[in-house]
């Protein structure tokens, strides 16, 4: 049995359909990503799978309970953490006062490690947080009652380099211990970072679901080269190099179409056979990044509104 099972999905608020059939599996103990961009349809799976909205068709089972059974969904949820995108804590009420509220409802047999790790300011209003302790504070709650399950949505939003990285490596020792993440993203490079597999929604519909490793392999890289002297496009004749585009200085007397001293492509092949290439010439810059989440889905699910 997989911790979240998803089966034809479905939500339409009036005209906008949010979440179209959508069907996939959580397994135990895995950390799994939910990437798309911004109004692609992620929170509003993420609550009806906790039961705040009803599904307009298909359903869910989380943790074996299915959304529709709403008595059994509240007994499910005392296993569940979740991380809203929108922390609706009570501003008049200081950190500490939160966490005791939240330990008389569900527990808090974690709550001084978390606080050790994150370290939200407790004895402040939260009226008076800035973002990044809204959301550490919500770590915390979402964590304190040590639950099987936990459902984040976006959870690195507004934490500075240093906690995303110890939220990070904190993650991956929960994954250890057993516990499931299903946590959503618009960020690739977090996804890569945090999660085994990852299911991508556009437009409402999933369009793949895929472990990291392979879906990287497929987007492939953005390279980017800067040499001193003109090289020849021959270069760049390599398997896997898409959307070429070439420059070169001004004042080289040389064919833009023959060579170029800059070029930027997205390269699917194999990334050796390129770096073979480099020692041949001085080059003055070289990069070589993950595509962007846009172009991803350019790349492979067709142009906007293609899919
Ligand atoms: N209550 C609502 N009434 C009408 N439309 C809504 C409502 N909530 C969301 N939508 C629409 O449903 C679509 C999916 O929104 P949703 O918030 O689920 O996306 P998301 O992937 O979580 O986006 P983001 O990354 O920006 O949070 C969007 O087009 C959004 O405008």
């Amino acid at each position: 049995m997989g911790a979240i099972e998803l089966e034809g999905l479905t939500k339409d608020y009036g005209p906008v359909l949010a979440n179209d059939d959508v069907s996939f599996t959580v397994e135990s103990g895995e950390v799994f990503g939910y990437l798309g961009p911004n109004g692609a349809g992620k929170t509003t799976t993420i609550r009806m799978l906790l039961g705040f909205l009803n599904p307009t068709a298909g359903t869910a089972r989380v943790l074996g309970t299915d959304i529709r059974d709403r008595k059994a969904l509240v007994e499910a949820k005392r296993r569940i953490g979740h991380l809203s995108d929108d922390q609706a804590f009570d501003e008049q009420a200081t950190g500490a006062e939160i966490l005791d509220l939240h330990a008389a409802v569900k527990g808090d047999e974690r709550r001084a490690e978390l606080l050790d790790l994150f370290e939200p300011p407790l004895d402040r209003r939260v009226r008076d947080y800035s973002s990044g302790n809204v959301q550490k504070l919500g770590l915390v709650t979402t964590f304190m009652h040590d639950p099987d399950l936990v459902i984040l949505d976006e959870p690195t939003n507004g934490l500075d380099p240093l906690v995303k990285h110890q939220f990070a490596e904190f993650l991956r020792a929960e994954r250890d211990r057993g516990v499931t993440v299903f946590l959503s993203s618009h960020i690739l490079s977090e996804v890569r970072r945090l999660c085994d597999r990852v299911g991508i929604i556009r437009e409402g519909r999933l369009v793949t679901v895929d472990p990291v490793d392979s879906l990287l392999r497929r987007t492939g890289k953005v390279v980017r080269l800067h040499s001193a002297e003109p090289i020849p496009v021959e270069f760049v004749d390599l398997d896997g190099v898409h959307d070429l585009e070439t420059t070169v200085s001004d004042g080289r007397g040389v064919d833009p179409e023959a060579a170029f001293t800059e070029c930027t492509f997205t390269f699917t092949g194999d990334i050796n056979e390129l770096l073979d290439r480099l020692p041949d010439h001085e080059m003055v810059d070289v990069s070589i990044e993950e595509a962007p989440l846009e172009d991803v889905f350019l790349r492979f699910y067709g142009g906007e509104g293609d899919v």
